[in-house]
């Protein structure tokens, strides 16, 4: 019933996107797997509270279909290993591992959020998927350049995400945001950041949830050049003074 759904709402979405070069697949196996990771999240959520969104088809929508909207962009990355920082509950990190294929690392600082995303991959015998539970700026202190594509949802502002994405990210690879509709200063800021921090300017582009569950803006920045500051600061530092006009 869901993965109909999902089916459903995944067609229209891929059928609207303008560019032509942005044509990702979805079967419906790997939308029964992410059915399946949503189901354990919510059973898993009568114990430990990793989602106030408790309606499956309330959930099919902002956790999935919200998760899955990234793919155009994640397949457009240089071939290669994605990360998910800040993963949670494991989104979007574990349907755009499960749907794009990519080896993948699910990163948490939370160690009783990772331990529920590892043991809902190794039910779901999705075998690329590793999980880290440690801060980003520590893990990127050894993991430089190892990355093709970063993906965060709901973790911080852009600013401080492009900061904490910088070193791990190869040349040509792409950091990806969802965002609610975010205020200018965070979306000049996050421009302001990524200059400084090696990216392109990045790319916007904005959609709406099925049924009026609200707007979201897409960020695709692209690592092109060195950064010019030292990455990444110590702990904290990103996002208790994030790098701003
Ligand atoms: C609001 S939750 C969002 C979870 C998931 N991305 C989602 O959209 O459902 C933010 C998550 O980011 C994690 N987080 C915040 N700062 C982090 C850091 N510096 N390194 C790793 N994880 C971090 C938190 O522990 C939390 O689980």
């Amino acid at each position: 019933m869901l993965v109909a759904e999902l089916g459903q709402y995944w067609d229209r979405y891929a059928g609207s996107l303008q560019d032509g070069q942005l044509t990702s697949k979805v079967s419906s196996d790997e939308l029964e797997l992410c059915v399946g990771h949503l189901e354990y999240v919510l059973k898993a959520n009568e114990n430990i509270n990793l989602t106030r969104i408790t309606d499956p088809h309330e959930a099919a929508i902002l956790h999935i279909y919200d998760s899955l909207v990234l793919l155009p962009y994640v397949d457009d990355a240089p071939k290669g290993k994605l990360l998910d920082i800040g993963t949670g509950a494991g989104f979007p990190g574990l349907p755009l591992a499960i749907t794009s294929h990519r080896p993948s690392v699910l990163m948490d600082s939370v160690g009783k959020k990772v331990k529920v995303v590892e043991a809902c991959a190794s039910q779901l015998g999705v075998e690329r998927v590793k999980t880290v539970h440690e801060r980003v700026e520590s893990y990127a202190l050894s993991h430089r350049g190892e990355f093709s594509v970063v993906v965060a949802r709901a973790v911080a502002h852009l600013s401080t995400l492009v900061e904490y994405a910088s070193p791990l990210l190869k040349k040509d690879g792409l950091l990806i945001v969802s965002k609610g509709v975010p205020a200018a200063d965070e979306v000049s800021d996050g421009s302001y950041a990524a200059q400084i921090c090696g990216f392109d300017t990045p790319t916007r582009y904005d959609l709406s949830l099925p049924g009026k569950r609200g707007a979201r803006a897409i960020f695709v920045f692209k690592k092109s050049h060195k950064p010019s500051m030292k990455l990444p600061r110590a702990v904290g530092m990103a996002k208790k003074h994030p790098i701003s006009k």
